[in-house]
């Protein structure tokens, strides 16, 4: 079980980001933090991974207090992975292969499982093709796929996505849908942050909704998303499909698969 107890978080003395936020997570369902710009949610994932230091409460972990010693750390994160926003905040090499093995090669993994492992990751990911190149050549959603691929190959039981379809095109944005879709079902704990309310609601059960650095609701995607007036105080948009039921009064359909299935427009 993760959990996040009366965390308040200030990058300053003057400001405080994260006001005493709780969570627990303890189930495979997949967990949505969705909130407006700013409103503190990459802060939020870089805390519960222990790159930054609460100024009040604590981040608990199998029942066990994050004491944030190197050693604890380190442990810490066999168990819970995070990709940053922007890919380049987690390469360290110049070539692809170099910088998705660097993690495994500190923690002494043997080569033969490293090179399992990435085979696995690359293959998932579709980037088999890069291993070889330079990073700085590689596409933005190229470079996304490699960060992926980097914490993919951890084996972690929990991954934390901050805004993993961000700056991707529409067939980008499909295939991470697609890998995100895979992880989960292949019973990684996934945490996800977005501003893409219609990804969110279609790969999420569970949200918590962050409103200037203070959690003001949480609940199941229906209650969430269902609810127009709670989603424009966030600053946020209801999911097109969740928009289509509750103006044109069709049925509340799960994802756009369904929606083309069973609804008219799709013949
Ligand atoms: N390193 C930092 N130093 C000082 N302030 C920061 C730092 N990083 C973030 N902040 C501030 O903390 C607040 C929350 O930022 P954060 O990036 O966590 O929000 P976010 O919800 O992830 O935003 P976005 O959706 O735009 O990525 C913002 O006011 C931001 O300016």
């Amino acid at each position: 079980m993760l959990k996040i107890e009366n965390v308040c978080v200030s990058y300053d003395k003057k400001n405080q980001v994260l006001n005493d936020i709780c969570m627990t997570f303890d189930t495979n369902t997949p967990i949505g933090i969705i909130g407006a710009n700013g409103s503190g949610k990459s802060t939020l994932f870089q805390t519960i991974v222990g790159l930054l230091k609460p100024t009040k409460g604590k981040i608990i972990f199998n029942e066990k207090e994050l004491d944030y010693k190197k050693k604890s750390l380190t442990e810490f994160r066999k168990n819970v992975g995070m990709v940053f926003q922007e890919p380049e905040q987690q390469m360290f090499y110049s070539i692809v292969e170099d910088d998705v093995a660097f993690a495994l090669k500190n923690l002494a993994v043997s080569e033969d499982e490293i090179a399992r492992r990435m085979n696995k990751a690359f293959d998932l990911l579709d980037i088999q093709h890069l291993r070889n190149k330079p990073i700085q050549y590689l596409s933005y959603g190229q470079k996304k796929r490699v960060a992926i691929a980097s914490v993919i190959v951890l084996e972690t039981e929990w991954i934390l996505l901050d805004e993993p379809t961000a700056g991707l095109d529409p067939a980008g944005r499909g295939h991470m849908i697609e890998i995100i879709k895979r992880l989960i079902s292949e019973n990684k704990k996934v945490i996800l942050s977005s501003h893409d309310m219609d990804l969110m609601y279609e790969v999420c059960e569970y949200f918590y909704v962050i409103k200037q650095g203070s959690l003001i609701l949480e609940g199941t995607k229906d209650k969430i998303f269902l609810d127009r007036e709670l989603l424009l105080d966030a600053k946020l948009e209801q999911p097109w499909l969740v928009k289509m039921h509750q103006q044109l009064d069709i049925p509340l359909y799960k994802d756009e698969d369904s929606f083309y299935k069973n609804s008219r427009v799709g013949g």
